[in-house]
């Protein structure tokens, strides 16, 4: 569904992209994350049609971006990061204007829009100024305008920024409503562990460039190959430390009242392998395990440079 090659924005003498390169496939909920700055705006309003690449090629379902822009707007529904409303419209009319305006006949709208309220659960809204809904609400009533033309492909700048706990969740659900609708969506945000429950894919961007992209699951099982471990032992701590650093894929080992926490490079079984050595010579194990990595943990260790794709 998109297909991103060499793509390179440059403002003036600033590289905000260099040479990216990402494919998401159609119906994926793709996750696209990176630290402020990195390049994601760019990267989707390039998608979106509003920004020239400097040099490079993106493609929305088999259509040239710069090259026919028409059929790119057909295919998308783009919500920005920063947007502004209408404020002198009521809901249900921000609606009709921007379903009119890809020419949807009335009588059309008089079905969709109903369908489109209840969907981002704005319907009791409906006739509400767009001035009086809350942050959250102009968020989903975006969500919905984004969503007239009924696009194959959402393109989503941060829809969760500044909502609240429970707006998020909410927003999480729509989105959630629109992959089961077969939508593939490509979705920005600093939210990582959220992000984590919805989307397919992730794709990590730094410094204009995809520094690591798959699985949520896959990209989790490359930082577990470099995993820590942490055993809590009866006594002898200090000594199993000891023992332990001479181990094989054992990169650094860490002793402290919660006990000794080994950076192991090796796979399940020569963890299996690990553990059995503590017991063969006797060493009082209490707990062995293997600390958890959440998204958010596999974003901060890829963008400090542990993993290349
Ligand atoms: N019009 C512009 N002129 C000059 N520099 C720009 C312009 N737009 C963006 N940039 C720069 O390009 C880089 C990438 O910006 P972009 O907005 O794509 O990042 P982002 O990953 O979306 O960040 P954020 O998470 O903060 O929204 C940033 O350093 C930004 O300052």
């Amino acid at each position: 569904m998109i297909e991103i090659k060499n793509l390179t924005k440059t403002y003036g003498s600033f590289t905000a992209l260099q040479s990216l390169d990402m494919q998401v496939d159609k119906g994926t909920v793709f996750g696209f994350v990176g630290p402020n700055g990195a390049g994601k705006s760019t990267t989707m309003s390039i998608l979106a049609t509003l920004l020239l690449p400097t040099s490079g090629t993106a493609r929305v379902g088999g259509y040239e971006v710069t090259q026919h822009p028409k059929e790119v707007r057909k295919l998308i529904g783009y919500m920005p990061d920063f947007f502004g409303v209408y404020d002198q419209f009521k809901t249900v009319e921000y609606l009709h204007f921007y379903g009119a305006s890809y020419g949807i006949p009335r009588a059309e709208r008089d079905k969709l829009i109903p369908q489109l309220l209840e969907l981002v659960n704005l319907t009791d809204k409906a006739d509400f100024y767009v001035d009086t809904l809350s942050r959250g609400m102009k968020q989903r009533l975006c969500l919905a305008r984004s969503l007239v033309h009924d696009p194959e492909l959402l393109i989503l700048d941060e829809p969760a920024s500044g909502l609240d706990p429970r707006a998020r969740i909410e927003m999480r659900e729509i989105l959630k409503e629109l992959k089961a609708m077969g939508k593939t969506i490509i979705i920005s945000s600093h939210i990582l562990p959220e992000l984590a429950e919805m989307v397919d894919e992730i794709g990590v961007i730094e410094h204009g460039q995809l520094i690591a992209k798959g699985r949520v699951q896959d990209i989790q099982n490359q930082i577990k190959a470099n995993r820590i471990l942490h055993v809590r032992l009866m006594e002898r701590s200090e000594e199993a430390t000891e023992f332990l650093r001479d181990e094989q894929h054992v990169s650094m080992v860490l002793h402290d009242a919660q006990g000794v926490h080994i950076h192991f490079s090796g796979n399940d079984e020569e963890q299996v392998h690990l553990l059995r050595k503590l017991m063969d010579k006797g060493y009082p194990v209490i707990s062995f395990n293997e600390a958890q990595t959440n998204l958010e943990d596999v974003f901060l260790e890829i963008t400090r440079g542990g993993i290349q794709p």
